[in-house]
């Protein structure tokens, strides 16, 4: 099933556009990788998978049936785990399975998702961060060589969102020291867990603890649902897979019911809280929440999945732009290539800045994440609510901006967009998926408001808040800020609107609670503007943090690559400001002809960044095999590989369909 894609010239087009860079590519993609040897790194990783079986099929993953994709996706993803397994993983060292690098490689191998990501992106994580030293010991070096495969099972049919409400229930037998795992309900069926429908052997599964008569709420079990030999599913067990989807469709999500399936006692990961022989109950965790430790991982990773999922987008459009001419201006004059509109400019290279923007916030919160951890493994839980909300609030926006960005790109190739081959139907309906799973976007949003209210208490009575809503102890009591079209200007303003919007959810609640209403019902009441509150709060983190960062890490740049990452922060800040006049007008002293002048610096921007647009996407690195894309390959030969991929079409295999002579012959001749 191996195709060889046919070398080509570089589009002339795509060749001119490429002679007008005026800075180091390789600098800039340096800085997003993190730096040099990281670069290095990324290339000697994409070269081993690359040069080990990463192939285009033959038959595009498109054209294949359920089962066929299903079938396919299994096979690369054991050639995948091999070259991961034995030669990947040598160069980062075993501790970073989970390097991005890793994710970007498979890209290689999966236009779609491997049936194998969530044993490596969740069942792995939650070993790592939920077993004892004893059930890693067990566990871990198995799951790592792929002796057992695992599946994350925690949402149910009936609940994905409140984890409390979830009824599959883990009842303790001190007779035989075991968990007996039942589903009572249809509602308690575990729904959705990614390689759970035909791949996994075992899984990760959440389900309430009753021991000595009590419930102690959710807890993390793991649990063998399949023979290692047979693959049969155990007695006791249900299970299969949830059917069609938007996406996601070669992942097997899968579904799983209990009929008393009993476990050893040893497999409740016990690093937060056990069950002993005699039943009892013992919790030693500083914080309730530990449990969902693996979300919060997941979730703060997701923000460089989104900057990456981006600049796939953005590549494949503007690549594309650059080639693609319509409309003349002016009578007998060429038609301009559509990236020379400026429309196109303003769908566009607001990806690019966003690409960015995520990129650098997502290495800071993957810095903070880890201060936090570290932290936590010393018994102090103090900064887990902050980055609770922090890397709540930021899974929504990213995932929420991404998918809306990666939505214009589709437009901006206009109807070859809307083909599978562009490969934007692909990451949209990926990139749609991490908008809902790991926590909704309105339902994470409002706990990073529970968060945000009681800063703003905090620091209205004076105090000292923690160093993300910092801001709210100079622009707490603050009607106004005084509008300054600098940088620094816009970011205090997005402070400003943050914590105007906080402060006036804070005071619909304490008006609602006077008219009579209780706590809930007055939050409850006002959770539309806590979650705009939420929202500005982390437009205005990410502003400053995207600004700091680029200043930081271009600080030995050569004069040019500041002068486009400088441009590339300044829009992002513009396109945002551009966005929230109704907010500026509401809590910064913004006039009308101020509004007008950052209109015009936007566009002269947007005229500035123009000739180096095909280059700011050849900085993101992504090799063609990595894009999968007719319209965004490194030589621009769209409309080749665009009748290349038509040719596949199983349509296309013979030149006439015998539903001719079958339905529509008869038809013709009234035989019908
Ligand atoms: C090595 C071998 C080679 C192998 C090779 C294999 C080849 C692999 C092929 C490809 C490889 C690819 C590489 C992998 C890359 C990985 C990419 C990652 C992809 C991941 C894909 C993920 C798929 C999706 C998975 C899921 O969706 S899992 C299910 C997720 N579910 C949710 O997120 C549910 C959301 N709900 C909640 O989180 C909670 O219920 C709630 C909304 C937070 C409410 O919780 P609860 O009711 O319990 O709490 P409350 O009472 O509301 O709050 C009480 C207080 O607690 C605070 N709180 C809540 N949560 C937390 C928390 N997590 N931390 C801290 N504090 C928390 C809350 O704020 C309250 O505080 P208070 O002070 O206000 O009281
Ligand atoms: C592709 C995909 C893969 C997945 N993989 C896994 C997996 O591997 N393992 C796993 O366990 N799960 C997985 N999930 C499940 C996923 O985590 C849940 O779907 C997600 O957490 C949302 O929960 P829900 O489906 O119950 O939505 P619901 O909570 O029912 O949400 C429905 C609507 O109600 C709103 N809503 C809900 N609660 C509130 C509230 N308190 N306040 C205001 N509005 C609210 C939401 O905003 C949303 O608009 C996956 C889901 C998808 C789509």
């Amino acid at each position: 099933m191996k195709a060889n894609r046919p070398k080509r010239d570089v589009h002339p087009d795509l060749a001119r556009e490429r002679l007008k860079c005026n800075f180091n590519i390789e600098e800039v993609t340096n800085i997003i990788d993190g730096g040099k040897d990281k670069t290095l790194e990324r290339k000697k990783i994409e070269d081993i998978a690359l040069n080990n079986g990463a192939c285009l099929d033959e038959i595009p993953d498109e054209c294949l049936s359920i089962k066929e994709r299903y079938e396919n996706a299994i096979r690369k993803s054991c050639i995948y785990s091999n070259i991961v397994r034995n030669e990947m993983l040598e160069i980062t060292g075993m501790e970073n399975f989970e390097s991005p690098v890793l994710r970007r490689t498979a890209d290689a191998f999966f236009k779609d998702i491997s049936p194998f990501m969530l044993h490596l992106g969740m069942f792995v994580p939650t070993l790592i961060g939920q077993s004892t030293p004893e059930q890693m010991a067990e566990w871990l070096p198995k799951a790592l060589d792929m002796k057992i495969i695992g599946a994350y099972a925690q949402t149910e049919l009936g609940h994905g969102t409140f984890i409390r409400g979830l009824e599959t229930t883990a009842t303790y037998d001190p007779d035989k020291e075991e968990f007996v795992l039942h589903s009572p309900t249809i509602t308690s069926y575990k729904w959705w867990a990614g390689g759970l429908g035909k791949t996994a052997n075992h899984c990760v599964v959440m389900a309430q603890l009753y021991t000595q008569g009590e419930c102690h709420g959710t807890h993390l079990f793991i649990v063998q649902i399949r023979d290692l030999d047979t693959h049969m599913p155990l007695p006791g067990i249900k299970v299969g897979e949830i059917g069609p989807r938007m996406g996601f469709s070669s992942a097997d999500n899968g579904f799983l019911g209990f009929n008393s399936f009993r476990i050893p006692r040893q497999n409740m990961l016990m690093k937060h809280a056990k069950v002993e022989k005699d039943g009892c109950y013992v919790k030693s965790a500083k914080h309730g929440k530990l449990t969902y430790g693996t979300m919060v991982f997941i979730r703060v990773t997701l923000v460089s999945e989104m900057s990456f999922n981006l600049s796939k987008a953005a590549t494949i459009a503007i690549r594309y732009s650059a080639v693609r001419r319509q409309t003349e201006l002016r009578p007998n004059e060429p038609e301009p290539q559509i990236l020379d509109y400026p429309t196109q400019q303003h769908k566009l290279f607001i990806c690019i800045a966003t690409a960015h923007a995520f990129q650098l916030t997502s290495k800071w919160l993957w810095d903070t994440f880890q201060a936090v951890m570290a932290d936590v493994r010393k018994g102090n839980v103090d900064a887990l609510p902050e980055l609770h909300a922090l890397s709540s609030c930021l899974k929504a926006v990213s995932t929420s901006d991404a998918l809306s960005h990666i939505e214009q790109c589709r437009f901006a190739c206009g109807g070859h967009g809307y083909m599978l081959s562009s490969n934007l139907p692909f990451i949209y309906s990926f990139v749609a998926a991490t908008r809902t799973y790991e926590g909704d976007y309105t339902v994470l949003l409002l706990q990073t408001a529970r968060f945000l209210v009681k800063a703003w208490e905090q620091a209205e009575s004076g105090n000292n808040v923690t160093p993300t809503v910092a801001y709210l102890n100079r622009t707490a009591n603050t009607k106004r800020v005084v509008w300054d079209n600098t940088h620094e200007g816009i970011i205090q303003s997005f402070q400003a609107i943050a914590a105007g919007k906080i402060g006036q959810c804070v005071r619909s609640i304490r008006d609602r609670i006077k008219s009579g209403m209780d706590y809930e019902d007055a939050w409850l009441m006002t959770t539309v503007q806590l979650v705009a509150a939420a929202e500005a709060h982390c437009r205005a983190v990410l502003v400053n943090t995207y600004w700091n960062e680029m200043i930081r890490l271009t600080k030995s740049s050569s004069a040019n690559v500041k002068t486009v990452m400088h441009q590339l922060a300044v829009l992002y800040l513009m396109y945002w400001a551009l966005e929230k006049t109704g907010d500026l007008l509401k809590y910064s002293s913004v006039s009308k002809q101020d509004l007008d002048d950052l209109q015009r610096r936007y566009e002269e921007l947007l005229a500035a960044l123009r000739p180096n647009a095909v280059s700011l996407v050849d900085a993101f690195d992504l090799r063609d095999e990595i894009l999968h894309s007719s319209l965004g390959s490194y030589d621009g030969c769209v409309y080749e590989r665009l009748m290349e991929e038509a040719q596949k079409s199983p349509l296309n295999a013979e030149p006439v369909n015998p539903s001719f002579h079958k339905y529509i012959k008869p038809l013709m001749q009234g035989k019908l």
